[in-house]
């Protein structure tokens, strides 16, 4: 579908401020800073045809949900926090509708079954591939594509659909398996890292797979007509054979209540898998020694190790009803609580950390949204910068922009005469972006939902958008609202495939088409990827 542009054809539209030509909407001067002073705080691969790979299906019960650790990798989807449920006898009981009880599942049970099977295509979201036996789908981890397993059943009954499994017995080897670097790793282990078993290139090569089918099966577009050259590109430098990446600035960690040690989480499980070191954790992340102590009467514990600052803050989340331990660590590290109403509380030190990245220091508070890859900041700006070629005086919008990385970026090519503003739903990223930004003129941050608020902003015309949005995506509504801004470009970053590609065909719905895309490995040894899309009208 070609987009009506009517304005586009007439000529570019004033800048902000300026009176508008007849037929034209005038643009108000909406990047300004707002009058009121901002708030402030106490503080401070190459990829082959896309192969048909049946979909996972959606969770059904609260059981079948990914555990925290798996979903934590990227960073983008985890709620930070979950309020601690009130004693049963305290909630209020909802009548009991036969529709609505979870059905308990039907058939016998065939965890523990050992199936001999061929391993198809990998599958897009659990590090895992899709294998067939006696007409059952079987989703396999640890597990690659071509390879002939012994795969043994974790989930599923005679009458489901499909079942869980995962590869116990390598009988034919897949080039690219190596035997995993990290002892934690395996069938019924930390389920942090899907791809242990996996070259660094073999690793890039599925996920290259999995854009490869979501593009073809959710945007129906091919990697050339998506503008991307098949590749999954690597990020911070070749290591010498066999060496993993130490790469996570921000490590969560869970502590087993019966020993109090800490560790991290199984694969669909809330079992703690108790570690002496996690590979891929950032020096920063090690020097803290979290393996090592004894949490007992913490529930989690969140490692933060900033990038460009000697900055290292660890986030607590005591068990409810427990004293928090007397935390003594090796070097110098702030301490926060967080509360079992979510409440953040200083116990030590800042309540946030000094990242440097993209030219400005950022502070981030309290556990908030940050890049996980140390590298990641700088590659996406670089990625969306180059994509969008933002022009002296153009106007852009930053949505779901965090602490406000890309906005800073952006309002420095902007200048002056430009304008951005950013959408961000965290209060606490609002304060800390409209900290990080105070200094910039042509900045404004406001705190709502992108959904809720833009179309109460009363801008009808960009010149530029930048969106990255939660795993969930954008969704069709305001993918529809975007397109009617008639933006020169925009830049969608992505942490999950899927949701890219759908939010794609909106946008194709709306006349806008992929004009490049780049894959980045910002989550080596796990199935997760980032991508940036650039996006322009169609031709008219
Ligand atoms: C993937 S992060 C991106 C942050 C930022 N662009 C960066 O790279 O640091 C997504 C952000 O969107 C925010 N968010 C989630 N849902 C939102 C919504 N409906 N409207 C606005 N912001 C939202 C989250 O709080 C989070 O800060």
């Amino acid at each position: 579908m070609t987009r009506n542009n009517p304005s586009r054809s007439a000529g570019k539209s004033g800048k902000s401020g300026k009176s508008a030509k007849p037929g034209q909407v005038a643009r108000p001067r909406w990047g300004a800073k707002p009058s009121r002073p901002a708030a402030t705080d106490r503080e401070g691969y190459t990829a082959q045809t896309a192969p048909v790979v049946p979909a996972e299906p959606k969770p059904r019960a609260a059981q079948d949900r990914p555990a925290r650790a798996e979903s934590a990798a990227s960073g983008k989807s985890a709620p930070r926090k979950q309020a601690v449920r009130p004693p049963k006898a305290l909630r209020t009981v909802k009548p009991a509708r036969a529709e609505r009880a979870p059905k308990a599942p039907s058939g016998d049970p065939l965890v523990g079954e050992r199936y001999e099977v061929e391993v198809g295509p990998v599958a897009h979201g659990g590090g895992h591939c899709v294998a067939r036996h006696e007409g059952r789908v079987l989703f396999v981890r640890h597990a690659l594509p071509g390879e002939r397993v012994i795969a043994r059943v974790t989930e599923g009954t005679t009458t489901s659909r499909f079942l869980r499994a995962d590869a116990v017995e390598i009988l034919d080897a897949a080039k690219e398996r190596i035997p995993a670097p990290c002892p934690f790793s395996g069938p019924g282990r930390c389920g942090g890292c899907d791809w242990q078993h996996v070259t660094p290139g073999g690793q890039r090569k599925l996920k290259a797979q999995v854009l490869t089918e979501q593009l073809a099966k959710l945007a129906h577009l091919t990697p050339e007509e998506a503008g991307w050259d098949g590749s999954v590109e690597p990020v911070g430098g070749k290591l010498p054979a066999g060496e993993v990446p130490a790469w996570r600035s921000r490590v969560q960690y869970a502590v087993d209540p019966a020993t109090g040690k800490a560790g991290l989480r199984r694969h669909r499980s809330h079992d703690v898998e108790p570690i002496d070191r996690c590979l891929i954790a950032a020096p920063g992340v090690a020097e803290l020694g979290i393996e090592a102590r004894d949490w007992s009467g913490v529930e989690s514990i969140e490692a933060i190790a900033a990038t460009g600052s000697s900055d290292r803050q660890v986030v607590l989340t005591p068990r409810a009803g427990a004293q928090l331990p007397l935390v003594e660590l090796d070097r110098p590290v702030s301490i926060t609580r967080i509360d079992d109403q979510g409440n953040v509380h200083r116990v030590h030190g800042r309540t946030f950390v000094r990242e440097r990245a993209a030219g400005r220091t950022w502070r981030v508070s309290n556990g908030g949204f940050w890049q996980i890859h140390p590298e990641a900041p700088d590659t996406l700006v670089e990625a969306v910068l180059g994509g969008l070629d933002p022009q002296w005086g153009e106007m852009a919008l930053d949505l779901y922009c965090g602490v406000g990385l890309f906005a800073g970026a952006l309002a420095d090519r902007v200048g002056e005469d430009g304008a951005v503003l950013g959408i961000e739903s965290s209060k606490q990223a609002v304060i800390d972006a409209r900290h990080n930004l105070a200094a910039v003129d042509n900045v404004r941050i406001e705190c709502d939902k992108v959904e809720s608020l833009l179309p109460r902003t009363g801008i009808t015309s960009t010149d530029l958008i930048v969106l990255d949005p939660p795993r969930a995506g954008a969704g069709r509504e305001t993918v529809a609202h975007l397109v009617g801004l008639e933006a020169r470009r925009i830049a969608y970053v992505a942490c999950d495939p899927a949701a890219l590609a759908r939010d794609l065909a909106f946008f194709r719905e709306g006349g806008y088409r992929p004009v490049s895309l780049r894959a980045f490995d910002l989550f080596p040894m796990t199935h997760h990827f980032e991508c940036v899309a650039i996006l322009e009208p169609v031709a008219e």
